[in-house]
């Protein structure tokens, strides 16, 4: 049975800084994120299933991707957890929403952070193959499955 990838594209909006960076970008600014989510497997062939000759149902996969991150990281601060304390607790002034991350948030380490949560989450009979996060219309980090085994 031929292996199929199906896509699909996601938008959230969030503010990030790069600790200690040697540019702008050390400075709290935002993006509009695009992210695309392609997962692989075999079109469900089972004449009774509902979801007959599809990979995954297309608003299955919304709903996991909206559950393990546009929910979480939408209209939210991120920032490393190298940050001062003051930085931290000025940011728990600021924004409502905000994440102290283990990581420095560059669109490769977001991207890492992702692709582990959607493959904790996905159902067994289809596989994460790769996704690519836009932080800028010409600036983007793509994860594939292939590269990481
Ligand atoms: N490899 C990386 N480099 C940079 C990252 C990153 O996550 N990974 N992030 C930044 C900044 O956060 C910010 O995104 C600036 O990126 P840049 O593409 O340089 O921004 P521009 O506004 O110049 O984008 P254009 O698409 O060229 O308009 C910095 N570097
Ligand atoms: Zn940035």
């Amino acid at each position: 049975m031929a292996r199929i990838r199906i896509t699909k594209e996601f938008r959230f909006e969030a503010a990030h800084a790069l600790h200690n960076y040697d540019g702008l970008c050390r400075n709290i600014h935002g993006h509009s994120y695009i992210l695309k989510v392609t997962v692989i497997g075999e079109p469900i062939t089972d004449s009774n299933s509902p979801k007959l000759g599809m990979v995954m149902d297309f608003g299955d996969l919304k709903d996991i991707v909206n559950r393990e991150i546009i929910s979480e990281f939408d209209h939210a601060l991120i920032v490393s957890r190298n940050v001062s304390q003051d930085t931290i607790r000025e940011m728990g002034q600021m924004a409502e929403r905000h994440f102290v991350m283990s990581y420095q948030p560059t669109c490769e380490n977001m991207i890492i952070d992702f692709a582990d949560r959607l493959k904790k989450a996905l159902p067994s009979n289809v596989k994460l193959h790769s996704l690519r996060l836009n932080e800028t219309a010409g600036s983007y980090a793509e994860w594939f499955a292939s590269d990481n085994e």
